[in-house]
Parts: C-alpha cells; sequence; structure tokens
C-alpha cells in the first residue's frame, strides 16, 4: 500500500476523514451506509441494491480470500465506492481469480483504507446515513463538501431502471415445472439460483415491463426482485403490481419487491435512519401465531430466524390495510431489534413478501424455507 494515493472521505455534514486509496483512481459519489457481515465482501460489491452506495464494512480486515466470479450477485462490481479499516496488501485462495482492489478499479469504483470504520458507523448510528465523496484526485474537503452537497439523496431516487436488464432472457430447463416471470429491479444471481433449483424456469423482465406483456406469459407465479433506490420512485413497478394482482397470479417479493408489493396493496414506504445491513438480523416469522391470518406461511418448527439484510428503506407496519385495493394486508416477520416490518401476506391472494435476504449471499439459510411457500402457492394456483 505504500504507493497507494492519499483519499479523502467527506460526508455531507463536512465530517471529513483521510485515508489511503486503492481500486479506481477518481472521485465517488452516493449514501454511506455499513454492513456488518464478516464475510461476503464480494456477494455485498456485487449485489445491485449497492447501486449509488459507498459501503463501509465494519469488520476490519477485508480482501483476504480476492476476488472468485463464480461468486458475484451480478456481472459486475455495483457500488461506487467502498470503505474499510485495512485492505489487505495479499489475497490468498486457491479460487480466486484477482484483487479486491483490481476488482474496484475495473469497475470505476473508488476504495479507501486505513480509515476508523468504528468512528465513522458510530456516527452514521447517531446522525442518519447520509451522502458522502470519496476522492483520491481532490484533497481540499471543502471543495469536496460542496460537491456532495449538490449530489442526488437517496429518498426519491428511482435507480431500479438503472441497474436492470434491458432485454428479456430466459433461465432454467423449458421442462421445469412452473414457469414464472421475474421483475429485475436489480436481481441477484443467487435469487435466479435458488429459483431455478427449486424448479422453476425463469423469464426475467426489465423494471419497466407492464402488467400486460408479463401476463402475455401466462405465469404461474411472478417474482419482485430486490433493487436500489427508493421504492417509492418506482411508479411503473407499483402500477404494474397493481394490476397483476387482482389475476389471481401468486407473487412473491424479496427486499425492494417486497417494499413495491406492499405500495401496490395500499401501505407506505419510509427511509430508516441508517437501514438494516449484514448477516446476523434476528426476524420472528408470526405466520405461525394462534391468531394468524395466513397460517399456510408458517416456518416448520421454528419462528425465529437469523437473516441476511441490505434494505435502507422499510414498509411502515402501521400502514398496512385492512381494507385495501386487494382487501387486508398483514405483518408475517418482524424484526426483533427494532420492531420494524420484515414481511407481508394477503389475506385474500396468493401473495407474500420478505424486506430480508432468503437467497442470503452471504449469510445465513434459515430463510430459504420462503422459496418453497412461494412453490406451494403456485401448486394450489396452478
Ligand atoms: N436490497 C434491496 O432490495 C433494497 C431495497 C431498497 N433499495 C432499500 O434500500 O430499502
Amino acid at each position: 500500500m505504500a504507493t497507494a494515493p492519499t483519499a479523502t472521505l467527506v460526508l455531507e455534514d463536512g465530517t471529513t476523514f483521510r485515508g489511503l486509496g486503492f481500486g479506481a483512481v477518481g472521485t465517488a459519489f452516493g449514501e454511506v451506509v455499513f454492513n456488518t457481515a464478516l464475510t461476503g465482501y464480494q456477494e455485498i460489491l456485487t449485489d445491485p441494491s449497492y447501486h449509488r452506495q459507498l459501503v463501509t464494512m465494519t469488520y476490519p480486515h477485508i480482501g483476504n480470500y480476492g476476488l472468485t466470479p463464480e461468486d458475484a450477485e451480478s456481472n459486475r462490481v455495483q457500488v461506487s465506492g467502498f470503505i474499510v479499516r485495512e485492505a489487505a496488501r495479499m489475497h490468498s485462495n486457491h479460487r480466486a481469480k484477482g484483487s479486491l482492489g483490481d476488482g474496484l478499479a475495473e469497475a470505476g469504483a473508488v476504495g479507501i483504507a486505513e480509515i476508523d470504520t468504528r468512528m465513522l458507523v458510530r456516527h452514521i448510528r447517531e446522525a442518519g446515513a447520509m451522502r458522502g465523496v470519496i476522492s483520491t484526485e481532490i484533497p481540499d474537503a471543502d471543495e469536496l463538501l460542496r460537491r456532495v452537497q449538490d449530489a442526488p439523496t437517496m429518498e426519491g431516487a428511482e435507480l431500479a431502471s438503472e441497474v436492470s436488464t434491458r432485454e428479456v432472457y430466459e433461465v432454467g430447463p423449458d421442462d421445469a415445472r412452473f414457469r414464472v416471470v421475474a421483475y429485475d429491479f436489480g436481481i441477484k444471481t443467487n435469487i435466479v439460483r435458488l429459483l431455478n433449483d427449486a424448479g422453476c424456469h425463469l423469464t426475467v423482465v426489465p423494471a419497466g415491463t407492464s402488467a400486460q406483456d408479463v401476463l402475455a406469459h401466462e405465469p404461474d407465479g411472478v417474482f419482485l426482485s430486490n433493487g436500489p433506490g427508493d421504492p417509492a420512485a418506482v411508479k411503473a413497478g407499483i402500477a404494474a403490481i397493481a394490476e397483476i394482482l387482482p389475476t389471481g397470479t401468486p407473487t412473491f417479493g424479496i427486499c425492494l419487491g417486497h417494499q413495491l408489493l406492499a405500495k401496490a396493496a395500499g401501505a407506505e414506504t419510509y427511509k430508516l435512519k441508517f437501514g438494516h445491513r449484514g448477516a446476523n438480523h434476528a426476524v420472528r416469522n408470526d405466520a405461525g401465531a394462534p391468531d394468524s391470518r395466513v397460517p399456510h406461511l408458517a416456518r416448520e418448527g421454528e419462528s425465529v430466524e437469523i437473516t441476511s439484510q441490505n434494505h435502507g428503506f422499510a414498509v411502515d407496519a402501521e400502514s398496512l390495510p385492512e381494507d385495501g385495493p386487494f382487501g387486508a394486508v398483514v405483518q408475517t416477520h418482524v424484526n426483533l431489534s427494532d420492531w420494524t416490518n420484515e414481511g407481508l401476506a394477503l389475506v385474500d391472494l396468493p401473495a407474500f413478501s420478505v424486506q430480508y435476504h432468503p437467497e442470503a449471499a452471504p449469510g445465513p439459510h434459515d430463510a430459504r424455507y420462503l422459496f418453497g411457500q412461494f412453490i406451494d402457492l403456485m401448486e394450489r394456483h396452478q
């Protein structure tokens, strides 16, 4: 690292950090967020939901196992910048094909190391997630502050269309039991893989696809993917979902897909103070509670699961309607740290979704059962 350029990180409130640049040389803007997973930096960097974000890892030593193409969650590094305590000088892993620094450089993502990430994260937890800029070319903190204050905010940002596929594509065997249309708002590869493994042939469609075009495929089910940005700004997606729901097509959403389903069904979303990003968030499934109105969505055996998460917005549980455009919407899952909403289901229609990541890449596999529940719903409605 001795020859790495000096880099500067400036937050929109003027807080300034100096560190060492790695990855791309340049200036990168984005929302500064933090992820508490101990491993899985490659899956995090390549998760399209991190588009336009500067991701801080709380684990202090990052890059030691390099980058391995088969582990990517999309075809590129998606973050605009990466903030770490210590970037490993060498990686060691027989599967790796390159270093973290080279991967960031190739994608134009600016990294900054030798940052006091504990101080940064404590500051964000107190003051809230905010815009930031990392620069290896502009050392003047006042200049960077001016620029970051002009950068777009995450609230109101429609980013799904920036990462979505431009073309429709098909994945999985033609003779699969179920034909699913998957909305790509920024879909992660492991979701595609797990749906294929569960017996689904996928037709992956761009974020702006109309309900008519989706229904023309006569799908057994519709999947709503994760993705970046403010759910409230994804107007076309919300409108399309509102047209698909009354057809009774089984629908399953993850993260952004969950938020869009909620909006389509009459609920509201809001921005969390600093979001949930990590691989050990405890969630309770209430679908098996004695008074549950959606007992078919109970998790067999246990009700608490440790989950992988990555979201900055959330569904307002108080806004879930009893008398919405498609009837009642109930909360199926709750976050055990802050009691925010983590899942919902429609009572009268075969549609459900979770805020967290059952595909868990990276993360624990507790929530895989949800893919099975989607299959069950399609089986019952086929
Ligand atoms: N992973 C996701 O799909 C994130 C959803 C949304 N962009 C949020 O930050 O809340």
